[in-house]
């Protein structure tokens, strides 16, 4: 792959080129990762390309929906996107999957009018098809045979709304809460694939060290905010009963107090069971718990 992009000129010859979405659903989050990496750059006004400060990175913003491609082709490095968007690319063969980021859940799905009450997804092949996705949703009813052609037809956006205007018999679009299909009168008759947001990277790229070096700094970054440090004190009787419900990632780090008998536990706890963990702890004689947020990590 050649470093000087043919795409944006201006990038410093030797720079990781990097890609993260310019708006929609993934920006804020995507925002907050690679400020949380040390990924600091200045965006200037109306610019889709910003430099790094420290790091020889350019972040490049684009339509999340165009970063597999971009990567997958090696104009891009590294990039930021769902993996439904990866799977429809078809770069399966040219990317890597570094990182499942941990949001932007949500699921690819038949969908088709509750009035239509169709159970058997099946019986939508050969049938008008309105979708984002037209390479997912053709390789999704290839398996009913080439006999019934499904007709597919993309349009950009708003997808739920297709089959209330007479274009489609079903649409395959995304879900997340259900709230869009609900209120569009449709329902899942099957799920094409799951999605969350991933850290993809060309297979090919010259600069793989410093691909592995972000990729450390993200991943440092979303081990701290998953996790919480707990500390606490607890009698030798009381000992493994609490080490039992605080195992750390790998142990928890207990030292004797000056006290007899009694000792100093520190371990990592997932943030959303924390509440919980305190419950027991108290509950199997543990004191002085105490809860510690992480600023940053590399494990
Ligand atoms: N409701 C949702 N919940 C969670 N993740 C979603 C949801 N909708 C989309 N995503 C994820 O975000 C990605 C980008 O979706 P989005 O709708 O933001 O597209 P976009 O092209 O970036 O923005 P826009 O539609 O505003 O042009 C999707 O491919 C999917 O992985
Ligand atoms: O299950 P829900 O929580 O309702 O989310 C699903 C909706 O979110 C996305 O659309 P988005 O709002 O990004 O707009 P779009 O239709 O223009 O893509 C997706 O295409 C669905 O329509």
């Amino acid at each position: 792959m050649d470093g000087d992009s043919q795409v944006i000129p201006d990038i410093p010859k030797g720079n990781v080129i990097f890609a993260v979405p310019k708006k929609g659903r993934l920006y804020e989050q995507c925002m907050k990762l690679l400020l949380g990496a040390g990924l600091d750059h200045i965006r200037p006004p109306r610019l889709d390309i910003a430099e790094c400060k420290g790091l020889p990175v350019t972040l490049v913003f684009l339509p999340a929906h165009d970063i597999a491609t971009y990567v997958g082709e090696g104009n891009v490095d590294l990039g930021i996107t769902g993996y439904d968007v990866l799977q429809e690319s078809g770069e399966g063969d040219n990317v890597e999957t570094v990182m499942e980021l941990g949001f932007g859940k949500c699921r690819l799905c038949v969908q088709a009018p509750v009035t239509s009450a169709i159970k058997d997804v099946s019986v939508l092949a050969g049938k008008r098809i309105v979708t984002s996705f037209p390479h997912l949703t053709k390789k999704f009813f290839d398996q009913f045979g080439d006999d019934k052609e499904t007709k597919i037809k993309y349009v950009s956006g708003s997808v739920e709304a297709a089959c209330g205007l007479g274009l489609a018999d079903a649409v395959v679009d995304l879900v997340e809460t259900g709230t869009t299909m609900k209120a569009a009168g449709l329902e899942v008759v099957a799920e094409v694939v799951a999605s969350q947001t991933v850290l993809i990277a060309n297979k090919s790229t010259p600069h793989r060290q410093l691909v592995e070096r972000i990729t450390r700094r993200i991943e440092g970054h979303i081990t701290a905010e998953r996790y919480l440090m707990i500390s606490y004190n607890v009698s030798l009787e009381n000992l493994s009963a609490a080490q039992a419900i605080t195992p750390g990632k790998r142990s928890p780090t207990v030292t004797q107090l000056q006290e007899e008998g009694w000792y100093a536990v520190q371990a990592l706890i997932e943030k959303k069971k924390s509440s919980d963990i305190m419950d027991q702890l108290s509950e199997v004689g543990a004191t002085d718990i105490l809860l510690f947020a992480l600023q940053n990590s590399r494990m």
